[in-house]
């Protein structure tokens, strides 16, 4: 069974995000990932993991907005500085927090000059901070109209193209079913680019276990392939967060079943 992280952005949102480690951890989650950590101190949000015992998994490159706000910059022509200030201050968080993956968003962009925006960005990227591990992930274009990295082969030619070893793929379930109409399928042919995992089901947006997606045949795929990284619940719960949580308890009781 993988590891199971709980995203505190969009899990356990019924109460503050200093309390949401000690849920996440209560409800069986062994570690976390926050997709914009920068409306607290970092030095709380630490100090909040290691009390709950929870792992900082992965955070966001800014910008710090959520709710409606640019999904990144990184490949949009003439803010290549405003990437890397950006990025920067990424880079700082993430070492306070000791998260273990920076997501970098690409941003509404088209075109070649897009393209090469890009990976002249996560070239910089890689190259400024060889210690961080850095991903990119397909994003689709329902929700995010013009979002640039909405294709998976456009997403394993820029890894390749850049071969850092610090960058690598993360797979959202359910933009993956959005993009390719086939998210199991998607993870064989990617898995070994993918370093972080995000799951959700479809349609909705909501539990694993709500809609068309066999979360629990990906979870038996990660063990066969040997997948060693995370895997980050990051929905909208249907109704509240801990009364959506049977798909993590079959999860974990499927696994500890004696053969
Ligand atoms: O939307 C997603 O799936 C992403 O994981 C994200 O980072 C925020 O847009
Ligand atoms: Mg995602």
């Amino acid at each position: 069974m993988p590891r199971f992280a709980a995203n505190l952005t969009t899990l356990f949102t019924e109460m503050p995000m200093l309390d949401r480690f000690a849920a996440a951890a209560e409800a069986g989650f062994e570690g976390v990932e926050i997709l914009f950590p920068y409306d607290i101190a970092a030095p709380e949000l630490y100090r909040a993991s290691v009390a709950s015992g929870m792992e900082i998994v992965l955070i966001n490159a800014p910008p710090p907005n959520w709710a409606g706000g640019p999904r990144g910059f990184a490949a949009v022509p003439g803010l290549e500085e405003r990437f890397r200030r950006d990025f920067e201050r990424s880079l700082r968080v993430a070492q306070v927090l000791r998260a273990r993956h920076i997501h970098i968003m690409a941003g509404r962009a088209e075109g070649a000059e897009a393209h090469a925006t890009f990976v002249a960005n996560l070239a910089w990227a890689t190259e400024r901070a060889p210690h961080a591990s850095l991903t990119i992930e397909p994003i689709n274009r329902t929700d995010v109209p013009g979002y640039f990295l909405a294709d998976y082969d456009l997403a394993i030619d820029i890894i390749d193209r850049i071969a850092a070893p610090n960058l690598g793929l993360q797979l959202d379930t359910y933009h993956a079913q959005a993009i390719t109409g086939d998210m199991l399928a998607c993870w064989r042919k990617v898995a070994p680019l993918v370093r972080h995992i995000q799951i959700a089901g479809s349609p909705g947006r909501h539990e694993p276990d709500h809609g068309d997606l066999d979360h629990p045949a990906l979870f038996e795929a990660l063990d066969d392939w040997g997948y060693r990284g995370w895997v980050s619940a990051e929905y909208a719960p249907a109704r509240t967060t801990q009364g959506g949580l049977g798909w993590l308890a079959r999860a974990r009781a499927t696994a500890t079943r004696p053969a």
